[in-house]
């Protein structure tokens, strides 16, 4: 018989999208790894602080120095690096155990959150393997079993993706915002949500499962969402107010017999 909650799974790890911007993040190490670390960082608008030694810098830490993308100090670690309260997060990517694990001491007499790069049980969190494309990122962790599986795995869904999808979200960020606009209250919450899944739920239902519905008639796609322009948002917001859903076609031609109105089931739209 089927459980009535989801079975509990210890082992894994809380995965969380970090918000970082504006938030000081210290990098301990100037290597391959430490780049990797960086380009994560300023993907995430944090303001960011290298040390390591000058001799010891990878060509990219290098760069994003030299284009000022990055805060840096040419030396080793010292402790009063950390004498500043605003400091969010401690990264360490350096060929120095032992001054890997006294950077995580006093990271913890501190109360800050630190990646001590190769050393799992030094971790409050891990990276993972991130795929990214505008406001989409997807990361894989395997939770320490296998670094190089997460990017794997990573790629291989990467390779399944519609290619135009992160476009596709742009799009309905933007429309999310818009709505918002139009209806900005609280009370306006339930309505709004339902109304706005209907309408992501429309393009949901063309092109990600395309075949099995072809005898439905599918009235956004992908392409659609992609080439929404401001004027055909304007439309389709229009339609929020009286609780409609429109097809691309009406927004764009403004016939109206294929109108229907939404019955707050999430199921296909079918206009026949
Ligand atoms: C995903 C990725 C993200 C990133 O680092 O940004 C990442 N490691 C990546 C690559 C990679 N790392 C290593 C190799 C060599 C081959 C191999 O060992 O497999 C390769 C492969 C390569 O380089 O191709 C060596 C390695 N890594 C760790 C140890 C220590 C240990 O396991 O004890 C050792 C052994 C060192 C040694 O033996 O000396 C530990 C960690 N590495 C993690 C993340 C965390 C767990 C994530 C998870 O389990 O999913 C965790 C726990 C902590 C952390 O780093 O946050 C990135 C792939 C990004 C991408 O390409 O897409
Ligand atoms: N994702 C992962 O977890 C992962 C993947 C590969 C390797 N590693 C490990 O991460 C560590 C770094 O790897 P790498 O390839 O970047 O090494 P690297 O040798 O290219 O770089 C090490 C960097 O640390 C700097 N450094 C050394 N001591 C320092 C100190 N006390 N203060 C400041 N900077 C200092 C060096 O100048 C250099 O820039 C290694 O121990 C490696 O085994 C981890």
């Amino acid at each position: 018989m089927a459980e009535k909650f989801p079975k509990v799974e210890g082992g894994g790890s809380l995965i969380l999208a970090w918000q970082v911007k504006n938030k000081k993040v210290l990098v301990v190490g100037g290597g391959e790894v430490a780049a990797g670390r960086v380009l994560n960082l300023l993907n995430a608008d944090a303001k960011v602080t290298v040390i390591s030694p000058r001799d010891g810098l990878n060509d990219e830490v290098a760069y994003r120095i030299d284009h000022r993308e990055v805060q840096y100090f040419d030396r080793k670690f010292e402790p009063s690096d950390l004498d500043d309260d605003q400091i969010t997060m401690v990264l360490t990517a350096v060929d120095d155990p032992e001054a890997s694990s006294q950077i995580w001491k006093l990271c913890k007499e501190r109360k800050i959150a630190a990646n001590i790069a190769d050393v799992p049980p030094e971790c409050d969190f891990y990276f993972g393997s991130v795929h990214r494309d505008g406001p989409l990122q997807i990361m894989v962790s395997t939770n320490g079993n296998g670094p190089k599986m997460a990017n794997i795995v990573r790629r291989r869904i990467a390779a399944n993706l519609p290619p135009n999808i992160g476009n596709a979200i742009a799009k309905v960020g933007e429309l999310r915002k818009k709505l918002r606009a139009v209806a900005p209250g609280n009370d306006q919450g339930p309505k709004r949500m339902k109304w706005y899944v209907a309408v992501v739920m429309l393009f949901k239902s063309t092109k990600l499962t395309y075949s099995r519905m072809s005898n439905v008639c599918l009235q956004w796609s992908l392409e659609d969402l992609c080439d929404m322009e401001e004027e055909d948002m304007s439309q389709l917001l229009q339609y929020y107010t009286p609780d409609k859903v429109p097809s691309l076609n009406q927004i764009r031609l403004g016939d109206d017999p294929d109108e229907w109105k939404f019955d707050g089931s999430f199921g296909w739209a079918c206009v026949v």
